[in-house]
């Protein structure tokens, strides 16, 4: 499946004021690709995830998926992941196979499949307040791969835990979309993450949100950070910085 964004604007009104969120937004997340967004704070990238995943709508443009007559089917992994405390790892991560009526067999067979991708296992029977918050963000991945998502959203999946775990779950998303090879959009303000994870990194700039550059990473999936490429990631990094760099200082100053 192919995901096209054709000149979406977002307008928010309120009592008190129009905020022209995003306009004139136009890309394309080719099949199996890993997308990221990255800009500073306020330029619309939750906007637009939302946007793009049907939480909310355009002012004006669309959004089509081609290569599909159905529906297609999203999935959608937020900063703070909100398990059902009542539910244990397997029940929140079967969730959305359930609703979809899953036979027994394929919730059982789907369910450890994608609790052991995450390195969940042993864990099936725990209750979210007995975990990590990297092991609740390990179990919302897993509850979001379950239903084998056309295309994958993820709003700053990490930026909740602490630098190591955020390395590591970093390493592990890699690993798993390496295996599952997802279409993916993702959001962060972490323009090193963005330059590990991404096919192709969407800079954003604020006020109104545009699309400012894209940069396709020219670099193999594995091995990003490793001593030999560090140049070629800093150069990337570098590049992206250099197109942020300005808004960043504006959105500091504005509070
Ligand atoms: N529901 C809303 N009503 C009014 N304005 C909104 C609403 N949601 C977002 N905005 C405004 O739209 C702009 C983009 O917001 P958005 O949250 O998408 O940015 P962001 O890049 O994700 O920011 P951050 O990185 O800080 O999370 C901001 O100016 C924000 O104040």
């Amino acid at each position: 499946m192919r995901i096209v964004v054709e000149n979406v604007a977002k307008t928010f009104i309120d009592s008190k004021r129009e905020v022209t969120a995003l306009q004139n937004i136009n890309f394309s997340i080719e099949n199996q690709e890993f997308i990221v967004l990255v800009g500073p704070s306020g330029c619309g990238k939750s906007t637009l995830l939302n946007i793009v995943g049907g939480l909310l709508s355009p002012s004006d443009g669309s959004i089509y998926f081609e290569g599909t007559n159905d529906k297609p089917n999203l999935a959608i992994v937020f900063q703070e992941i909100a398990l059902f405390p009542w539910r244990t790892v397997f029940e929140n991560v079967v969730y959305g196979l359930e609703e979809k009526g899953a036979s027994k067999q394929e919730i059982q067979e789907k369910g450890q499949h994608y609790i052991n991708m995450v390195g969940l296992n042993g864990f099936e029977k725990a209750y979210p307040k007995q975990l990590s918050g990297g092991m609740k963000q390990r179990a919302g991945i897993a509850r979001a791969l379950c239903i084998e998502p056309d295309l994958l959203l993820m709003d700053e999946p990490f930026s909740a835990l602490d630098a190591q775990t955020r390395t590591l779950m970093q390493e592990e998303l890699l690993t798993i979309w390496n295996r599952t090879k997802l279409s993916t959009l993702y959001v962060t303000h972490n323009i090193q993450e963005a330059v590990y994870l991404a096919d192709r990194v969407i800079v954003l700039s604020r006020h109104p949100g545009t699309i400012k550059q894209i940069i396709q990473i020219d670099m193999p999936k594995t091995g990003r950070d490793s001593v030999q490429n560090r140049e070629q990631f800093e150069k990337y990094s570098n590049q992206i910085w250099d197109l942020i760099r300005h808004d960043a200082q504006e959105a500091l100053l504005e509070g």
